[in-house]
């Protein structure tokens, strides 16, 4: 079998931790007796540099007519201060995200044992989490109408807009309580709707997708609770639901319930194309020095594995590499800790392709 992926590593950190997953992913083919066909194209600032446009058409093109796209991160501060229209995260990847249709981002987020000294988080806290995020990935505030004009006095003003409609609730509280049927049955949509209409929309559209699915429990919580709840008792999450924004800023916090945001995977799904990429950016601050942990791309192609091309034995042997490798004491920066081994995002792959012979 032949599996034709998208490669667009894109900015910063993302261009170095995508050739790992590849190498990764490779390793796999090798014993699984599949290939893999890469296609590389230009997203971002990378895109804007070479082309003037951060998501040329034909990067768009390709990734319609591929198996599944592997996405590392765009951005930085080389292309900051561009008008919104050309700036990469506004131009390049809400679009990519739109125009392919991928309207749920699914983010495990659990702890690998071997880390849990590893965050600035206690153990006792850690111990046992196991929770999937599922984030609205093409409404709410990041979608919505935006403008800036200025007033009589002078001054300017700038609008965002947080619109949802019912299909688009259902379609994603839906896919939330269909993954809690695989797991403990449970799903906290998260919201805000003591204040925001879109939250009271949000909730009472929840309620009623809940009525089809008596084997779940649904809870509801406030996103600022959510906040607290997530680093006072994880546990307690199994699956949680929530808006565009709540869900990049939650999944961000939630990271560090598995040590790192180096180590949070996710998979974009909705459309006939999935799109896999670690949450997190292109991480300017250590950029270009071989030190960012390739982990989460890795496990994103584990993701890729498992959702896109049903190979769920070659994805769980990626976690069980990467699990491996932890437990070996092999860390990152970012996942440094007194007494283990200090290794380069080159390194670290290679220890997982060896963990995977
Ligand atoms: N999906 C995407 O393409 C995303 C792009 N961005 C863009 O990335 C740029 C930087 O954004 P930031 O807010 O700094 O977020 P970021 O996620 O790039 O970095 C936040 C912090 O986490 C660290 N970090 C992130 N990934 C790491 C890894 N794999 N290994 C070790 N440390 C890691 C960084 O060094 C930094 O200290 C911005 O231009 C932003 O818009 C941000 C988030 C997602
Ligand atoms: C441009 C942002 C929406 C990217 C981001 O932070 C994310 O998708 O997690
Ligand atoms: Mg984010």
């Amino acid at each position: 079998m032949n599996y034709r992926i998208a490669v667009l590593p894109g900015d910063g950190i993302g261009a170095e931790v995508v050739p790992q997953a590849l190498r990764v992913l490779d390793a796999v083919a090798a014993k699984a007796g599949i290939t893999f066909e890469y296609t590389y194209a230009l997203i971002g600032g990378a895109a804007i540099d070479a082309t003037g446009h951060p998501l040329p058409p034909e990067t768009l093109e390709l990734c319609r007519n591929s198996d599944a796209v592997l996405l590392g991160a765009i951005g930085g501060p080389k292309w900051d201060t561009l008008p919104s229209h050309l700036r990469p995260e506004v131009a390049a990847l809400l679009p990519l995200r739109k125009e392919l249709g991928l309207y749920a981002n699914i983010r495990p987020c659990h702890l690998f044992p071997a880390l849990a000294d590893a965050s600035t988080l206690k153990r006792e806290v850690l111990e046992g989490v196991d929770m999937v995020v599922i984030r609205e990935l093409t409404g709410g505030l990041y979608f919505g109408e935006k403008k800036r004009e200025t007033l009589e006095d002078g001054s300017e003003r700038a609008v965002d807009t947080l619109v949802y409609s019912t299909p688009e609730v259902e379609r994603i509280v839906r896919l939330a309580c269909e993954t809690a049927k695989n797991r403990r049955g449970q799903v906290c949509s998260v919201d805000k709707a003591n204040v925001l209409e879109s939250s009271r929309l949000w909730r009472e559209t929840a309620l009623k997708v809940a009525e089809a699915y008596p084997e779940i429990t649904m809870s509801h919580m406030y996103v600022d609770n959510a906040a607290m709840q997530l680093v006072r008792n994880p546990r307690q999450f199994d699956v949680l639901v929530t808006e565009n924004m709540f869900g990049d800023i939650l999944t961000d916090q939630a990271s560090m319930l598995s040590g790192s945001l180096g180590m949070l995977a996710s998979a974009s799904i909705g459309g006939e194309v999935a799109l896999y990429e670690p949450a997190h950016g292109s991480a300017p601050d250590i950029a270009g020095q071989n030190k960012a942990n390739p982990l989460a791309t890795i496990l994103s192609v584990a993701m890729m594995l498992e959702y896109s091309f049903k190979r769920v034995e070659e994805a769980r042997a990626i976690e069980a590499a990467v699990d491996r490798v932890l437990n070996q004491g092999y860390r990152t920066g970012d996942i440094m800790e007194a007494g283990k081994t200090l290794v380069n995002t080159v390194e670290m792959t290679d220890c997982v392709i060896n963990a995977l012979a």
